[in-house]
């Protein structure tokens, strides 16, 4: 068998390898072959060079005498550049206090895959979304492991399986095969009318605001209405949010939402600073030992109404929050979620439920009163499905609603709430492009970079819920769009999510117009896990008049 010497282009000519190569093996099985020796994640990008001429056929390939040098996409290898940074801090202060900007701004100077050191963790980012789809694949190249230098690691909790765990565990598999059935298109839709009666409950607030002439901070008021909804559909809790317009926020709410915001603080330091034994680490495990003990409290309420046992999917539909399912749901064995997973896993789920769709809700309302036209075309589809006061909002009925669901894609395309979802690399690896990254690294497909990319979007600054009807975005690259992320680990909970909003938007929208208060620019909390307006208020008046139908409805 012919035996060829092939090194990376780029890395040391001392770093070849000989392989050996079958003699009836074609161009496409070459690259097979050097790609598996070399790590190379997309084979078909590989091309060969001798003494600088290109090699186009095998038996060139394999008669050179002498090294055969590898490119990837036309490129040497190459560690992904990024700004020099500082002694200690590194790019910190380059990176923050505005990371969305300055990412957007390395992204244009560097190209599609950037690094950055923060204060000793160095990080991986794509805007890429080809590279992105590689990254969220579970395979031999990448997994969502929590290491040190993954953005979640300051709260990682194996016990939890979703979100704050590994893939390749047992607790990851278990909470996998129990928790999406509860959150699964049929399964949402029996929330629906909870779902109602929560923002039902809220306008009853937004209403008295209005009588007393007062403007409110929105993100306050929605994280009230979206952990509301959330605390009773995941835990049976009744947060109290909206029993007048000043009740405090529960307890339980602060905690998750301080325990977020002290993650960002405690990963974005470097892992010298997580393993403090005071300040804001100490705090941090202080908080996690009391959300779980609220926890536990709520499966125990739930588990004194001593209801059957069910299979997976009749649970499901039948479950009145998933306490209640996760306690009577089994399996095709009979088994049921371990007590280990049980509560973490809830945690979990009530915390990724509320703070997500908290901040998104924040940005749809932000939309009304920032983009012209926003509300009054999102008004005139309801008058013309006709909406009112008595609607039943189901499923069937938000279906109707084509531009509300234009209105909220391009807002989470615009404003998307997650921003870092984290991947680590398997092994060293050779990335599209030629870039290399080490075993044991944490890419993040750039959510938000991804979705105002200019080479994947025309005019991405411009919100245009229209551009959902044209060609180049309706034929996207499938990762050049990716709210909930993708691949094995995407998010359980995106059609809780996105009937909550669909449910919630209507009723906002036909009582109120809403009117911005103030006019400085808005801020976003960059030490904050998600992406929320901090600083909007709005008033909400209250519709006494509603446009007729319009010429096409009638
Ligand atoms: C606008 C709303 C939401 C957004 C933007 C969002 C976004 C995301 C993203 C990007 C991920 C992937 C994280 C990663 O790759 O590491 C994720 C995972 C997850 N989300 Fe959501 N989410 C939302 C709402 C919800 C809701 C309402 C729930 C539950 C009721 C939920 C539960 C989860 C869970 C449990 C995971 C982890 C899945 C796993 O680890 O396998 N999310 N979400």
């Amino acid at each position: 068998m012919p035996l060829q010497r092939f090194y990376l282009l780029g890395n040391p000519a001392t770093s070849a390898i000989g392989i050996e190569v079958e003699s009836n093996t074609d161009l496409d099985g070459l690259k097979l072959l050097v790609a598996a020796h070399f790590a190379i994640v997309e084979p078909n990008g590989i091309s060969f060079q001798f003494e600088d001429a290109d090699l186009a056929e095998v038996q060139d390939i394999l008669s050179a005498q002498g090294l055969v040098a590898i490119t990837v996409d036309g490129h040497a290898v190459r560690d992904p550049a990024g700004p020099k940074g500082l002694p200690i801090v590194g790019n910190f202060f380059e990176v923050y206090p505005d990371h969305l900007g300055n990412h957007q701004r390395l992204f244009e100077r560097f190209g599609a895959v950037i690094q950055t050191n923060n204060m000793g963790r160095v990080t991986y980012h794509t805007n890429d979304p080809n590279i992105a789809a590689i990254a969220f694949t579970e395979s031999d190249f990448f997994t969502k492991e929590i290491n040190k230098a993954h953005p979640l690691y300051a709260l990682k909790t194996p016990s939890a399986g979703i979100f704050l765990g590994d893939t390749d565990t047992p607790e990851w598999r278990v909470a996998h095969k129990f928790l999406p059935p509860a959150l699964g298109p049929k399964a949402v839709r029996h929330y629906a009318p909870t779902m109602q009666k929560t923002v039902e409950d809220a306008c009853k607030c937004f209403d008295k605001l209005d009588e007393q002439g007062e403007a409110w901070n929105v993100y306050q008021y929605m994280l009230k209405l979206g952990s509301q909804a959330v605390g009773k559909l995941t835990l049976g809790l009744d947060f109290e949010h909206f029993t007048s317009p000043d009740a405090p926020v529960h307890a339980m709410v602060h905690l998750i939402a301080e325990m977020l915001s002290l993650n960002k603080k405690v990963t974005s330091k470097g892992d010298w600073y997580s393993s403090l034994p005071f300040g804001n680490p100490k705090r941090l495990k202080d908080i996690k030992s009391r959300i779980e003990g609220m926890v536990e409290q709520s499966i125990q309420n739930a588990a004194r109404g001593g209801a059957e046992d069910l299979p997976l999917q009749d649970a499901a539909l039948k479950a009145s929050n998933m306490v209640d399912y996760a306690i009577r749901a089994t399996d095709n064995k009979g088994e049921k979620l371990p007590k280990e997973s049980l509560v973490w896993a809830l945690v979990v789920a009530t915390a990724a439920g509320f703070t997500t769709t908290s901040s998104l809700l924040s940005w749809l309302i932000y939309g009304l009163v920032t983009y012209p036209g926003m509300q009054e075309r999102l008004l005139q589809e309801l008058i013309d499905n006709d909406f009112n006061d008595e609607t039943q909002i189901t499923a069937d009925f938000t279906e109707r609603l084509i531009f509300q669901e234009k209105y909220i894609k391009e807002m989470q395309r615009r404003h998307n709430p997650s921003f870092q979802p984290g991947r680590t690399a398997k092994t060293d690896l050779v990335l599209p492009g030629g870039y290399k990254i080490p075993k044991d690294s944490v890419i993040i497909p750039a959510i938000h970079h991804i979705h105002n990319n200019p080479e994947l979007w025309n005019n991405p600054y411009k919100f245009d819920p229209d551009r959902w009807d044209s060609p180049e975005v309706k034929n996207r690259h499938k990762a050049s769009y990716v709210p909930f992320g993708a691949g094995s680990r995407m998010c359980i909970g995106f059609n809780f999510a996105l009937q909550e909003v669909k449910v919630f938007l209507p009723k906002l929208i036909y009582n109120y117009k809403f009117v911005r208060e103030g006019d400085g620019p808005i801020d976003y909390d960059p030490m904050f896990q998600l992406i929320r307006p901090n600083n909007l208020y709005v008033r909400a008046h209250k519709r006494v008049k509603w446009p007729p139908k319009s010429e096409a409805a009638v």
